[in-house]
């Protein structure tokens, strides 16, 4: 579980985030949602602890992260793994050595223990006869899997996603959707991902934060954000009519229900 209590953080004397706290707990996949300009990134960025915020603690399983040692701060990276927007994949490595990459800056294992655990990764997210490819022989789709396999090689508790389905057709988005939210249940993880795809909102967002002018607007679940009044979150969320629709669908069938 990761519990952000009260984060502020400003550039040049800008407040970009402020004041935001919320839980995101273990085994189930948090959607971090917002306007372009939002604070989306830096939230996410903040919580990797890629910027420091002025205020607030970020904590991780009962570990504060402004109190930890820096050898305790770099023993809990290791325990996160991050998947970014892009892939960002090396381009000169196979997507065995890709995936590899984390086990050998940090792992200090036989190499035959980190092929088994790539080959089982590899596997996980269906990519085994890749293995001896190069990013560029493979589709979007499947750099995709090569980073969620290589963000969750090192067994990592914590799994951060920026925009994983940019760029992505809408069937293959909702492959690379389902498998964060299997890998997320079965391992158990506490999942942040930043998105602007309404449609991973709808299908996996067991929990949502919806930030507004760097402020939490909004939180609740994919069922809840359907009944929202919430107007900031209904003018973002059914801005499109094809949404609306849904929603209106949705709230149809739950009323015949009831
Ligand atoms: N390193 C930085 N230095 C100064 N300002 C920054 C920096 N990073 C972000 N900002 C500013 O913070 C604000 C929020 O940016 P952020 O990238 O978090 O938005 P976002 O919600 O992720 O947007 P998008 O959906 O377009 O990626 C923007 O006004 C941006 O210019």
């Amino acid at each position: 579980m990761i519990e952000v209590k009260n984060i502020k953080k400003s550039f040049d004397g800008v407040e970009i985030l402020k004041g935001i706290s919320t839980t995101f707990e273990k085994g189930k996949t948090n959607l971090i949602i917002g306007q372009s300009g939002s604070g989306k990134t830096v939230f996410l960025k903040s919580l990797l602890g890629l910027f420091t915020p002025e205020e607030g603690a970020i904590i991780f399983d009962g570990r504060d992260y402004n109190s930890l040692s820096t050898k305790e701060k770099r023993e809990l990276r290791t325990e996160i793994g991050m998947v970014f927007q892009g892939s960002a994949l090396f381009d000169s490595m196979t997507v065995s050595e890709n995936v590899m990459f984390p086990l050998r800056m940090f792992a200090n294992q036989p190499l035959s223990e980190m092929q088994d655990r790539v080959d089982f990764v590899l596997k996980r997210v269906d990519l085994i006869d890749a293995h001896h490819k190069f990013p560029a022989e493979t589709s979007g789709g499947m750099q995709k899997r090569v980073a969620i396999a290589r963000a969750i090689v090192m067994n990592p508790k914590y799994l951060f996603c920026d925009e994983p389905n940019s760029g992505l057709d809408p069937k293959t988005a909702i492959v690379i959707d389902n498998l964060i939210q299997e890998i997320t249940d079965e391992y158990n993880i506490t999942t942040v991902v930043n998105t602007h795809d309404m449609n991973s909102v709808m299908e996996i967002g067991e929990k949502i934060v919806f930030l507004k002018n760097g402020v939490k607007a909004w939180e609740g679940t994919n069922k809840e954000i359907f009944k929202t009044d919430n107007k900031a979150v209904t003018d973002f969320v059914y801005s499109s009519d094809l949404f609306k629709k849904v929603r209106e669908v949705y709230l149809k069938e739950l009323e015949e229900e009831s």
